[in-house]
């Protein structure tokens, strides 16, 4: 039988690389594309790998030809083939999900013959910390495989509950919810959720194995020759069943490369575990274990930094000299000032490597005073794991009021943005399109994709969009505020600065409240508004500050298109490498978010700081510094 490869090494030491050169030997010595698989957990890994594949001299159009995708797309490719090319609807968003969640709810309610009702708590009707918890809780139950959803209804115990540290009311609401979700079809799903492919694939692979079925499934790798697993360490129990059925295949030669201090999806039941014997046991496949610790992507003074943070051994293995910088900052804009410097500093060194640069954030929010200062100072920018603070669904409600009030539809005109603002509408307000009784099938997307064509191009269609679509049916309080914010500015005299009664008729947080399921997006959306008003206070008058935000708007999305440094999440550029990395905002609450699990916000710094080649450049509060920057032995400059 082939034999298991895991590779468990630190950031940089060459796992996407070792992965990537056998991928090509084995290209080079003849295996065909269609026999060889690459997972990964996330799509920023596979972008990853693909660097790596060229980087080691596979040719582009080669790489082309290889599966490399993530375990969630892999699944939901299989179970198209299973489930007869019919496409199930994805809910991705707390949003969208979250009516399932309260039919759920009210079922279990309604169950007569509840043996435990006293063991049940019900959440008070619309309470979103219990919609949240409940998705968090559910994706943890999924992607460990927790709970046995098949076993009879009265199998489920409170007992059962506390062994698995939940609480009963979550597991009654998921089975629930679950059976909701199967919609009644025989085949397949109602809808998907995150990471619903793999659990569905998981559950029914794990079925059929029970029942001794075979499962060949159209779009299975039929002779997998050499299966690759990137970032192993995120992955969980339902991924694991995925991959034990891909090497059931005894010619099939499978490494796995991980670091379990990258682990960053634990919510999601990741665990480095699998990196360990169980999958020896598993297979009964004979496995080798290589550990390494030299990272051949920064010098030693970022290894030294990077060890002591994860008092772990981490070596320098290569030639690069990492240059370390330590900043403080005493609030925002001096942040993104110093910010702003460093990057021209930067550009300046390598005019043609922009795309070098990378500045990664924890929170979404902070975008907007760094935006601002990017526009303002020329400097191109491309956006990954975050969208523009411009375009987020709270920012562009405003400014879809702003326009219609001031009759300046300048910056709204892109098709992408349209569709943004009117998804924005449909999420806050309420908004929904007539069902066409000649065509029941139509969904509120068809016709979404429907009213747009009558704007595009041609944004100033929006007061009828807004009159017939919006406020036509729109619930009493909703129509109330968003005529009131229109009203403010119509009344506006020349030269006057209404933006902050605008807001206040406005009354967004109540719109957030309403809409927003997660805590972290609910602050981050009434920051984002905090972050407009702090801009509106610079212009005189609301017309030029709306002036400004068409003028960003339009900067930036003209910017796009040449060489552009790049502004990320911290968690989306997991596998990525860049040569100069700025980390701001490193600010005790803010990283660590002080709601956050302290072991993820650990190994997301620890995989922010190890992006960097040629430089680290962090930026400090100077008051309430961030534990980890101590923790990685580092002092702010006196
Ligand atoms: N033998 C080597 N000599 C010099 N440089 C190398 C060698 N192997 C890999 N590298 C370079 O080291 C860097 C890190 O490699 P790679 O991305 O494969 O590491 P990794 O272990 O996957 O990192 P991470 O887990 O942090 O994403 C890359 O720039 C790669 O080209």
């Amino acid at each position: 039988m082939a034999p298991t490869l895991l590779i468990q090494a630190r950031a940089g030491a060459a796992k996407t690389t070792t992965l990537a050169l056998r991928l090509a030997e084995a290209w080079s010595r003849g295996a065909a594309p269609a026999d060889c698989l690459v997972l990964t957990a996330t799509e920023a890994a596979c972008d990853a790998f693909r660097e790596a594949l060229v980087a080691v001299g596979m040719p582009g159009e080669a790489v082309q030809r290889f599966r490399i995708e993530t375990f969630e797309n892999f699944a939901a490719t299989i179970l198209l083939g299973l489930e007869d090319g019919a496409k199930v609807p994805r809910r991705l968003g707390p949003e969208e999900l979250r009516e399932t969640v309260w039919q759920a709810v009210r079922q279990v309610a309604e169950q007569e013959d509840e043996r435990w009702p006293e063991d049940i708590e019900y959440p008070s009707e619309g309470d979103s910390v219990f919609v949240a918890e409940f998705l968090d809780n559910m994706l943890w139950l999924k992607g460990t495989l927790k709970l046995q959803l098949d076993a009879p209804e009265g199998a489920l115990t409170p007992d059962d509950a506390l062994e698995m540290g939940q609480r009963y009311m979550t597991l009654r609401t998921l089975r629930a919810y679950e059976r909701l979700r199967a919609g009644g079809h025989p085949d397949r799903p109602a809808f998907r959720g995150p990471f619903d492919a793999t659990y569905d694939l998981a559950r029914r692979l794990l079925l059929d194995r029970e029942d001794g079925i075979a499962t060949p499934a159209p779009g299975w790798p039929a002779r997998l020759r050499v299966l690759l697993v990137d970032e192993m360490h995120d992955m969980n129990e339902a991924m694991y069943q995925v991959l034990l059925h891909l090497l059931a295949g005894r010619s099939t030669f499978f490494t796995g490369v991980g670091d379990a201090d990258q682990v960053i999806h634990a919510a999601a039941g990741a665990d480095a575990a699998f990196m360990d014997c169980r999958i020896d046991r598993d297979t009964r496949r004979s496995t080798e274990f290589l550990p390494l610790s030299a990272s051949f992507r920064f010098g030693p003074t970022l290894a030294r930094a990077a060890a002591r943070f994860i008092d772990k051994r981490l070596d320098a293995g290569g030639e690069t000299a990492t240059k370390l910088t330590v900043a403080s900052y005493t609030d925002e804009t001096d942040c993104a000032a110093q910010l702003l410097d460093a990057l021209k500093a930067g550009r300046k060194a390598a005019p043609r490597n922009a795309a070098g640069l990378a500045v990664l954030l924890r929170h979404d929010h902070h975008s907007i005073a760094i935006e601002n200062a990017l526009v303002h100072g020329g400097i191109a920018y491309r956006t990954r794991g975050l969208e523009s603070y411009l375009l987020r669904p709270e920012v562009l409600l405003v400014r879809c009021l702003l326009a219609i009030a001031t009759r300046d539809f300048a910056s709204l005109e892109g098709r992408d943005t349209l569709s943004r603002l009117v998804l924005a509408f449909m999420l806050f307000c309420g908004t929904r399109f007539d069902e066409d009784p000649e065509r029941p099938e139509a969904g509120q997307a068809v016709l979404m994709a429907e009213a747009l064509r009558d704007f595009a191009g041609n944004a100033e269609n929006l007061p009828l969009f807004l009159q017939n679509h919006v406020l036509r049916k729109a619930e009493p309080g909703v129509a109330r505020r968003l005529r009131a914010a229109l009203a403010v500015v119509a009344g506006a005299a020349d030269g006057e600065s209404v933006f902050d009664r605008f807001l206040d008729a406005l009354d967004m947080p109540w719109f957030i409240a309403q809409a927003l399921v997660r805590p972290e997006r609910r602050a981050g959306a009434l920051r984002h508004l905090a972050g407009l008003r702090a801009l509106a206070a610079h212009y005189p008058d609301t017309r030029s500050f709306f002036g400004h935000l068409n003028e960003t708007a339009v900067r930036q999305a003209g910017m796009k298109r040449s060489g552009a440094i790049t502004l990320a999440s911290a968690a989306a550029v997991k596998g990525l490498e860049f040569r100069e990395v700025f980390l701001p905002f490193l600010e005790q609450g803010e990283f660590p978010y002080e709601q956050g699990r302290k072991a993820d916000e650990a190994n997301l710094f620890y995989v922010a700081i190890t992006r960097a080649r040629q430089s680290l450049r962090l930026f400090v509060h100077a008051v309430r510094p961030s534990e980890f920057v101590a923790q990685a032995g580092l002092k702010l400059p006196d």
